[in-house]
């Protein structure tokens, strides 16, 4: 196993999780390394759109910090978050992008909020984000024009708009068939090695989890905590956690099945 002595690009300690009395998940400790492709897994309900939401500031912690590059995201003041949030580019589950704007001007729209370029500038790097996500060609093209699986790499476009360093993506391959989902899981490791941002994504789909994941954490819903955190393929050998290598083996059934197909 290589070991990267370098500071965690995000520190999780310590943290819980709750809405009101009702505790989701408590005592989670994690860290994920700069160009991890981290996976946030677990059945469903069992809080991963959660901690994905505390993870970019849309809730917070009951109790517990989480940090980027060793400084405190949690405890920092809302226009210190904000520096934070500007580095991070947010894919939603229900990730829809606008259906009355083309794919360009749905890219544009967060670059032209942000930042002072010129109309021709925010063209240009539309048109680039999009060539990154393999859709040249479709920028005047309105969503509902486009298969699911290119309205998702649009998604991740409009998420990459402003050059994040962390990418989160919620559920990226929901809804999409076996193969669409395998191109979007070769853009993200091919994303992560040409620009060497950080992916944190929420998915429960195994075959997905073993092509891009080095790292991740399960979230055990009969505990109430963390059961592992790790690179998958070794928590489904080696975990003492009998509940994670349950939930990561049935991904050889999964693909034994596909592959008799
Ligand atoms: N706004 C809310 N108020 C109260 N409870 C909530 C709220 N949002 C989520 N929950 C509860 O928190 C738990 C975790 O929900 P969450 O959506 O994070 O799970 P998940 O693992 O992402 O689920 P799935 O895989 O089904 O998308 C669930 O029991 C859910 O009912």
């Amino acid at each position: 196993m290589e070991h990267h002595e370098t500071k965690p690009k995000i520190a999780v300690r310590d943290l819980t999780m709750a809405f009101g009395s009702f505790v989701v998940m408590k005592d989670l400790n994690f860290d994920v390394r700069e160009k991890d492709i981290f996976v946030i897994m677990g059945g469903s309900g069992c809080g991963k759109s959660t901690l994905l939401r505390h993870m970019i500031g849309l809730k917070e912690p009951a109790k517990g910090s989480i940090s980027y590059d060793g400084e405190n995201f949690t405890s920092s003041a809302a226009e210190e978050r904000l520096k934070f949030i500007r580095r991070f580019g947010v894919m939603y589950q229900s990730g829809a992008l606008w259906s009355s704007m083309t794919l360009a001007e749905n890219i544009s729209m967060p670059i032209e909020e942000h930042t002072d370029l010129k109309r021709a500038e925010i063209k240009d790097l539309a048109y680039y984000k999009l060539a990154l996500v393999g859709l040249s060609g479709y920028e005047d093209y309105y969503p509902a024009q486009v298969s699911g699986g290119m309205s998702k790499r649009a998604g991740i476009a409009r998420a990459m708009a402003l050059d994040p360093e962390v990418m989160f993506l919620d559920e990226p391959g929901a809804g999409l068939d076996p193969l669409s989902s395998q191109r979007l899981d070769e853009l993200i490791l091919r994303l992560r090695d040409s620009l060497g941002s950080t992916f944190v994504i929420v998915t429960h789909e195994l075959a997905s989890i073993f092509a891009i994941a080095n790292n991740s954490i399960f979230l055990d819903t009969n505990t109430r905590t963390q059961g592992a955190t790790g690179d998958p393929k070794e928590l489904r050998d080696h975990s003492d956690n009998d509940t994670v290598r349950l939930f990561l083996k049935r991904g050889e059934t999964i693909e034994q099945d596909e592959s008799h197909e």
